[in-house]
């Protein structure tokens, strides 16, 4: 991100945004322990909050016309697709990346049907045999259809692939990072890239269907960090606000008192400030990551977990998730440990700012149990030289992501289960 280019959100405040900031400093205070990684993050955030209103055009902000609205009405279309690396190692992410739009029929909750790649006669090979599918594959219109677990993401996202392999569709960005973890001690964590495959006019990103040696697989996923947009993000809305209304329309679906008087008038918010406010309702800020979905082995999915922040709550769902079972419990906390020591000795994390990233926990009923590292469309390489320490406080610029400190969070809350 050219940084000459650039105004902070402090900025973009005076130029006319109104500027909330939202101290964050509650259980985290409670969570750190004396001169570790936590403690360092144990300062309270703050978090500028965009609301446009409609003031003079001298400033960044316009009143929202009827050509704002048309743009996030379009189509929607996959928005990391545009998505580049610069020469400095930045990323830059093109305007459709804020441009989409997302409802409450696109997302995905859970169980999704995929549509087969290519028709090949798989139905015999044992792939298809698997029990980790929902309902075992049906033959429709030459295509086989199977039930899929996706906890987050948009619907249309991914197809079946080959035996084990799950296609996701492409964006540049993940390519680049699957290309590079490929020969970074996280490999061991991350599904196996298989290479870009092409289909009816469309590429996808092939990787292991990691639900593929599962049967009646329980699943959790669990996003990263502190921050779940890119800084890219909170400039562009300065420099181009883009007022969505379906972002609007979720925000009053959970509260409606969520939307400023300005906001409620206009009927749409812009994306960062969605988001802000998706990070501060849920345990993003206060603990450096979210649960956004669980489905169990007795086919129960559960996507709505907006409202998931405190630390008692986020152990209540991993207490469900595991049933009681103890195995499992100390199982994931050793796994999340080893993760924890692969990412401290991983260049490939020291040189990229994690965004928008899971952790993707699996477990069956004989307590064998995993955690992968999935979802690399926002993970972007830093300017050569420049390195992260994932644990400190985000300040506009400084591009930390809370990932470790987020991690760290995790397994002292998983810890607390397996001793309750
Ligand atoms: N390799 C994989 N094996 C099994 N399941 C996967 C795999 N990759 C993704 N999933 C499932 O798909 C869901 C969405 O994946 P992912 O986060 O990569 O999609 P996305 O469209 O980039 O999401 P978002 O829009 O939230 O960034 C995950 O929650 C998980 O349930
Ligand atoms: O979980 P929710 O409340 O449904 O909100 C979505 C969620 O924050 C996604 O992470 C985000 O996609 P990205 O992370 O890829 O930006 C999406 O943006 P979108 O609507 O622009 O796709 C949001 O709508």
């Amino acid at each position: 991100m050219p940084k000459e280019r650039r105004r902070s959100s402090r900025e973009v405040g005076r130029a006319g945004y109104n500027l909330a900031e939202t101290e964050i400093c509650d259980e985290v205070a409670q969570m750190a322990e004396p001169g570790g990684c936590a403690a360092a993050s144990v300062k309270s955030r703050t978090v500028p909050q965009v609301t446009i209103t409609p003031e003079d055009d001298e400033g960044c902000t316009r009143e929202m016309k009827q050509e704002d609205l048309d743009e996030v009405n379009g189509r929607l279309r996959r928005k990391l697709s545009n998505s580049s690396i610069s020469s400095t190692g930045s990323s830059v992410f093109e305007e459709s990346e804020d441009d989409v739009i997302s409802d409450s029929e696109t997302k995905s909750k859970g169980i999704v049907t995929l549509e087969q790649l290519v028709d090949s006669g798989e139905q015999n090979k044992s792939w298809w045999k698997l029990k980790t599918l929902v309902n075992l594959p049906l033959l429709a219109s030459q295509r086989k259809r199977i039930s899929w677990v996706q906890l987050a993401g948009h619907k249309g996202c991914f197809k079946a692939g080959g035996e084990g392999i799950i296609l996701k569709k492409y964006s540049e960005n993940e390519k680049i990072c699957f290309e590079h973890l490929k020969d970074d001690v996280l490999s061991h964590f991350v599904p196996t890239y298989h290479g870009v495959v092409e289909s009816d006019g469309e590429q996808f990103l092939q990787m292991t269907d990691l639900l593929g040696t599962f049967e009646g697989p329980n699943v959790m996923d669990c996003k990263m960090g502190v921050r779940t947009y890119l800084e890219g993000e909170l400039v562009r809305a300065c420099e181009r606000p883009k007022l969505r209304q379906d972002l609007y329309e979720k925000m009053v679906e959970v509260d409606r008192e969520a939307p400023t008087p300005e906001e409620h008038k206009q009927k749409a918010v812009t994306k960062p400030r969605y988001m802000q406010w998706r990070e501060t309702l849920s345990s993003t800020h206060t603990l450096g990551f979210r649960i956004e979905g669980v489905k169990k082995a007795d086919g129960t999915c559960h996507t709505d977990f907006k409202r998931t922040r405190s630390k008692e709550q986020v152990m209540q769902v991993f207490r469900d998730f595991v049933g009681g079972n103890k195995n499992v419990i100390n199982a994931y906390v050793s796994k999340l440990k080893e993760i924890k020591q692969t990412l401290d000795m991983s260049e490939f994390f020291k040189r990229h700012e994690v965004i928008g990233s899971s952790l993707l926990f699996i477990h069956n009923r004989v307590a064998r149990a995993e955690v992968w590292l999935i979802d690399f469309g926002k993970t972007t390489q830093l300017p050569e030289g420049q390195t992260l320490q994932h644990c400190v406080p985000w300040q506009e610029g400084n591009r930390e992501d809370g990932y470790l400190w987020g991690l760290e969070n995790l397994i002292q809350i998983l810890s607390s289960v397996a001793t309750e």
